[in-house]
């Protein structure tokens, strides 16, 4: 079975824009998980947008307590910064169940690419020793298509295929190349000893056809639709509280 980790990125960016502390992301977590969700997951950057090394902490926290995953997302080679320790730092001090890799620029808006396997390989592998050592299943976010034997080369557990190019062509009508290049990228993975993941831009439009041409993805992890549709979900029961309320 595919397991569900929410992101709450978009929680956290939600209570930076008033500086409070609602909507809380702690909440947030347990009411995901008391739904059922499998795992959290948070991707601090460096510019503290949205989750911070507090909200790790508080995560990481929560899912010890109820034995559920954390999966923390970043880039390994990203310089610290004041509020951003550095994201192996984060791991030392968290050790989430999962450290995904992701090879994001500090001023990208969101993820929207995964590394270079062949280029990156070198670098990655002391990086994915030092986080195994510390307990971290680890995951590196990959282009369907990519070189994913290199990427086991580098001693990680898992890939997690960027699905951002399935999403933007489902949504225009034909995933019919993109869902075959993320099966064969899923399939060469697996051949290579490596577990799947995937994510970014999957929502209710789009999972099941994604997940049923490409079986063996063992998590996904969505933020920012979910929380979109919650909020469309959520509005009419809220709405209802404050007419009782007038
Ligand atoms: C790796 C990935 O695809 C997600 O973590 C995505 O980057 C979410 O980050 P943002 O919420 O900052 O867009
Ligand atoms: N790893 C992908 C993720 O955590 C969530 O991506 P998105 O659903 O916010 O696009």
């Amino acid at each position: 079975m595919t397991r569900l980790s929410v992101n709450l990125n978009k929680i956290a960016l939600l209570r930076n824009s008033r500086g409070g502390s609602e909507p809380d992301v702690l909440r947030a977590a347990r009411t995901c998980l008391d739904a059922g969700a499998h795992g959290l997951t948070l991707h601090p950057r460096p510019d503290a947008r949205h989750a911070r090394a507090d909200d790790v902490m508080a995560l990481a926290a929560l899912a010890s307590g109820r034995d559920v995953e954390l999966n923390l997302e970043g880039n390994p080679f990203a310089a610290p910064r004041p509020g951003y320790p550095g994201f192996i730092a984060l791991c030392r001090e968290a050790r989430p169940a999962q450290a995904t890799l992701v090879p994001d620029d500090d001023g990208q808006i969101t993820s929207d690419h995964g590394f270079d396997f062949a280029r990156d390989g070198a670098r990655l592998a002391p990086v994915v020793a030092q986080l195994r050592a510390l307990g971290c299943r680890v995951s590196l976010f990959a282009d369907a298509g990519s070189a994913v034997e290199a990427a086991a080369a580098t001693g990680a557990d898992r890939i997690e295929i960027y699905t951002g190019p399935f999403a933007d062509a489902h949504a225009e009508g034909d995933a019919s190349a993109a869902l075959a290049a993320c099966a064969d990228t899923a399939r060469r993975a697996r051949a290579a000893g490596l577990g799947v993941n995937a994510g970014h831009d999957l929502s209710q439009s789009n999972l099941r056809d994604f997940l049923a041409a490409v079986p063996e993805v063992e998590e996904v992890s969505i933020g920012h639709a979910l929380v979109g549709e919650a909020l469309y979900e959520g509005l009419s029961t809220t709405i209802r509280r404050y007419l009782e309320l007038l």
